[in-house]
Protein backbone atom coordinates (compact mmCIF):
# COMPACT_ATOMS: atom_id res chain seq x y z
CA UNK A 1 0.00 0.00 0.00
CA UNK A 2 2.74 2.37 1.04
CA UNK A 3 4.68 1.18 -1.86
CA UNK A 4 1.38 3.27 -4.01
CA UNK A 5 1.98 5.92 -1.90
CA UNK A 6 6.01 6.15 -2.29
CA UNK A 7 5.51 6.02 -5.78
CA UNK A 8 3.18 8.89 -6.59
CA UNK A 9 5.60 10.52 -4.17
CA UNK A 10 8.58 10.38 -6.59
CA UNK A 11 5.94 11.16 -9.40
CA UNK A 12 5.06 14.68 -8.01
CA UNK A 13 8.86 15.67 -7.17
CA UNK A 14 9.55 14.82 -10.38
CA UNK A 15 6.53 16.61 -11.80
CA UNK A 16 6.78 19.31 -9.60
CA UNK A 17 9.31 21.07 -12.10
CA UNK A 18 7.55 20.66 -15.12
CA UNK A 19 5.91 22.54 -17.34
CA UNK A 20 2.59 24.59 -15.21
CA UNK A 21 0.81 24.22 -18.75
CA UNK A 22 1.26 20.23 -19.46
CA UNK A 23 0.80 19.29 -15.39
CA UNK A 24 -1.47 19.71 -12.89
CA UNK A 25 1.15 19.01 -10.00
CA UNK A 26 3.51 21.74 -11.08
CA UNK A 27 0.52 24.16 -11.66
CA UNK A 28 -0.20 23.65 -8.49
CA UNK A 29 2.88 23.46 -7.38
CA UNK A 30 3.43 27.34 -8.88
CA UNK A 31 0.24 29.12 -7.29
CA UNK A 32 1.99 28.39 -3.65
CA UNK A 33 1.59 26.23 -0.91
CA UNK A 34 -1.49 28.29 0.28
CA UNK A 35 -3.08 27.16 -2.25
CA UNK A 36 -1.73 23.73 -2.10
CA UNK A 37 -3.14 23.48 1.47
CA UNK A 38 -6.79 25.23 -0.07
CA UNK A 39 -7.18 22.57 -2.25
CA UNK A 40 -5.85 19.74 0.63
CA UNK A 41 -9.03 21.23 2.63
CA UNK A 42 -11.39 20.96 0.28
CA UNK A 43 -10.81 17.18 -0.85
CA UNK A 44 -11.38 16.92 3.20
CA UNK A 45 -13.97 18.47 3.20
CA UNK A 46 -15.62 16.81 0.04
CA UNK A 47 -14.48 13.61 1.33
CA UNK A 48 -16.88 14.19 4.80
CA UNK A 49 -19.51 14.87 2.60
CA UNK A 50 -18.99 11.20 0.28
CA UNK A 51 -18.98 9.66 3.64
CA UNK A 52 -21.88 11.32 5.80
CA UNK A 53 -23.76 10.75 2.32
CA UNK A 54 -23.19 6.97 2.42
CA UNK A 55 -21.40 6.83 -1.17
CA UNK A 56 -18.62 4.04 -0.66
CA UNK A 57 -17.51 4.72 -4.52
CA UNK A 58 -17.53 8.33 -4.36
CA UNK A 59 -15.78 8.28 -0.64
CA UNK A 60 -12.77 6.31 -2.23
CA UNK A 61 -12.29 8.70 -5.24
CA UNK A 62 -12.90 11.49 -2.73
CA UNK A 63 -10.28 9.98 -0.43
CA UNK A 64 -7.87 9.45 -3.49
CA UNK A 65 -8.03 13.27 -3.90
CA UNK A 66 -7.29 13.71 -0.69
CA UNK A 67 -4.44 11.71 -0.41
CA UNK A 68 -3.04 13.04 -3.37
CA UNK A 69 -3.23 16.01 -2.27
CA UNK A 70 -1.79 15.60 1.40
CA UNK A 71 1.29 14.18 -0.59
CA UNK A 72 1.78 17.34 -2.91
CA UNK A 73 1.54 19.64 0.45
CA UNK A 74 4.35 17.48 2.01
CA UNK A 75 6.28 17.69 -0.68
CA UNK A 76 5.94 20.97 -0.90
CA UNK A 77 7.02 21.81 2.68
CA UNK A 78 10.08 19.04 2.09
CA UNK A 79 8.34 16.51 4.35
CA UNK A 80 9.25 12.78 3.62
CA UNK A 81 6.46 10.78 3.21
CA UNK A 82 8.72 8.09 4.64
CA UNK A 83 8.83 10.62 8.17
CA UNK A 84 5.32 10.17 8.46
CA UNK A 85 4.94 6.54 8.37
CA UNK A 86 8.15 6.55 10.45
CA UNK A 87 5.79 8.61 13.14
CA UNK A 88 2.84 6.22 12.13
CA UNK A 89 5.04 3.09 12.97
CA UNK A 90 6.17 5.04 16.17
CA UNK A 91 2.45 4.90 17.37
CA UNK A 92 1.47 1.76 16.54
CA UNK A 93 0.00 -0.78 19.16
CA UNK A 94 -0.21 2.66 21.47
CA UNK A 95 -4.20 3.37 22.27
CA UNK A 96 -4.99 6.94 21.51
CA UNK A 97 -6.95 7.05 24.92
CA UNK A 98 -3.33 5.48 26.51
CA UNK A 99 -1.83 8.05 24.67
CA UNK A 100 -4.01 10.74 25.44
CA UNK A 101 -4.44 10.17 29.27
CA UNK A 102 -0.24 10.63 29.36
CA UNK A 103 -0.41 13.96 27.98
CA UNK A 104 1.07 16.81 30.57
CA UNK A 105 -2.02 18.44 31.71
CA UNK A 106 -2.48 22.10 30.33
N1 LIG B 1 -3.23 11.23 -8.56
C1 LIG B 1 -3.33 12.30 -9.19
C2 LIG B 1 -4.50 13.12 -9.05
N2 LIG B 1 -5.61 12.98 -8.30
C3 LIG B 1 -6.36 14.08 -8.55
N3 LIG B 1 -5.75 14.89 -9.44
C4 LIG B 1 -6.23 16.15 -10.01
O1 LIG B 1 -6.60 17.01 -8.96
C5 LIG B 1 -7.51 17.97 -9.48
C6 LIG B 1 -8.57 18.16 -8.43
O2 LIG B 1 -9.79 18.46 -9.00
P1 LIG B 1 -10.52 19.82 -8.76
O3 LIG B 1 -11.73 19.84 -9.63
O4 LIG B 1 -10.72 20.02 -7.30
O5 LIG B 1 -9.36 20.83 -9.24
P2 LIG B 1 -9.33 22.06 -10.18
O6 LIG B 1 -10.61 22.25 -10.88
O7 LIG B 1 -8.12 21.95 -11.01
O8 LIG B 1 -9.09 23.16 -9.04
P3 LIG B 1 -9.23 24.71 -9.05
O9 LIG B 1 -8.29 25.23 -10.09
O10 LIG B 1 -10.68 25.00 -9.31
O11 LIG B 1 -8.80 25.08 -7.65
C7 LIG B 1 -8.02 17.45 -10.84
O12 LIG B 1 -7.38 18.19 -11.87
C8 LIG B 1 -7.52 16.01 -10.84
O13 LIG B 1 -7.23 15.50 -12.12
C9 LIG B 1 -4.59 14.32 -9.77
N4 LIG B 1 -3.59 14.73 -10.61
C10 LIG B 1 -2.49 13.95 -10.73
N5 LIG B 1 -2.33 12.75 -10.05
C11 LIG B 1 -1.08 11.97 -10.19
O14 LIG B 1 -0.03 12.87 -10.45
C12 LIG B 1 0.65 12.49 -11.65
C13 LIG B 1 1.21 13.72 -12.33
O15 LIG B 1 0.12 14.53 -12.78
P4 LIG B 1 0.46 15.82 -13.69
O16 LIG B 1 1.28 16.72 -12.83
O17 LIG B 1 -0.88 16.43 -14.05
O18 LIG B 1 1.20 15.31 -14.87
C14 LIG B 1 -0.40 11.73 -12.45
O19 LIG B 1 0.21 10.84 -13.36
C15 LIG B 1 -1.12 10.97 -11.34
O20 LIG B 1 -0.36 9.83 -10.96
Amino acid sequence: MSDTLARLEAVIAERRRADPSASYVAKLAARGRAKIAQKLGEEAVETVIAAMQGDPAGLTGEAADLLFHLLVLLGDAGVPLADVLAELDRREGVSGLTEKAARPKE
